[in-house]
């Protein structure tokens, strides 16, 4: 970890800052079941694309929190974003810019001060913490767990923890009980949760900040197979690792609240090369 905070402040000052060692709570949070469109805003506006609806959108979300003193803090201001169908973009920006917070708003678990959100469904928000993610004493118990509320057979039910295990190469583990799994294999079980519940849309809070090299591809891995494979699940993924970039179809850099750039890969990393440019500039060594 500290090796990963080195190499961020070194290699892009302003993309990585320092990383967070706390963690927020994390729970895997199953959401509501059907599409919908959350809107406390002032305004609403076309939700549509012209590809058509995307899976995740919001259009001007601004989200404040009030003081004690009674003082309105801006957390995130007129944010506007859109992630198609089938696709996994990655949300980047320095600590503090409000990552979390719009992964919050996305979820349905804040809700946005002004703007519109849509979301598809089923969605499901995973935390970073992998200790925090799994409940259940094996991996088996674990994937069917959120199954419960659907009044599903119990041969549908194994099928679908079969399925969603294969998905993020877990399989073989199924009997495995929890608490012998690493990090990065509680997080691909916590995912394999998700897609057992036919989630359409994955939210996910820098998983991989905790886990080693080894770990974190897995991660990625099982995430970029789920959103691939026919079915269209697609994810928002908060990162502060750049290497994670090969596996995105789109970035999203954030900074002070504000999203600041939007695009494909090499879009994004011209961006963040001339930000580090910049940076260096100003040094005046
Ligand atoms: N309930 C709250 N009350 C006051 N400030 C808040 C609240 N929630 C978030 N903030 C502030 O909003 C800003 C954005 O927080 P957020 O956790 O979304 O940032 P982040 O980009 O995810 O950071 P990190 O990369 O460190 O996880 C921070 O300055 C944070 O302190």
């Amino acid at each position: 970890h500290e090796f990963q905070a080195r190499e961020l402040s070194s290699m892009a000052p302003h993309v990585g800052g320092s990383l967070s060692l706390s963690s927020s709570s994390a729970v895997r949070l199953p959401l509501h079941p059907q599409a919908t469109t959350v809107a406390s805003a002032s305004h609403r506006c076309s939700l549509a694309t012209q590809e058509g609806r995307a899976a995740i959108e919001g259009r001007g979300i601004c989200y404040s929190v009030t003081t004690r003193q009674g003082r309105s803090v801006p957390i995130l201001k007129d944010c506007s974003l859109s992630v198609p169908s089938g696709q996994l973009w990655m949300l980047l920006g320095p600590n503090g810019c409000g990552k979390s917070t719009l992964l919050k708003v996305l979820a349905g678990l804040l809700n946005p001060t002004y703007g519109t959100v849509h979301v598809n469904k089923p969605k499901s928000f995973v935390f970073q913490n992998p200790d925090h993610q799994v409940i259940m004493p094996t991996v088996e118990a674990d994937v069917a767990f959120g199954l419960g509320k659907f009044s599903l057979s119990s041969d549908e039910v194994s099928s679908r923890v079969s399925k969603a295990l294969d998905a993020v190469g877990m399989l073989k583990y199924s009997q495995r009980p929890i608490q012998t799994l690493s990090g990065g294999q509680k997080q691909r079980v916590a995912i394999a949760g998700a897609l057992a519940e036919a989630c359409k849309v994955l939210l996910l809070d820098e998983l991989t900040t905790f886990l080693d090299e080894h770990d974190q591809l897995g991660v990625i891995k099982a995430v970029k197979d789920s959103v691939s494979s026919p079915g269209g699940v697609s994810a928002l993924w908060v990162t502060h690792r750049l290497e994670e970039l090969k596996y995105a179809d789109g970035v999203i850099y954030m900074e002070d609240g504000r999203i600041i750039m939007r695009g494909d890969v090499p879009t994004a990393v011209n961006f963040l090369k001339e930000k580090q440019a910049h940076y260096i500039d100003r040094l005046d060594l």
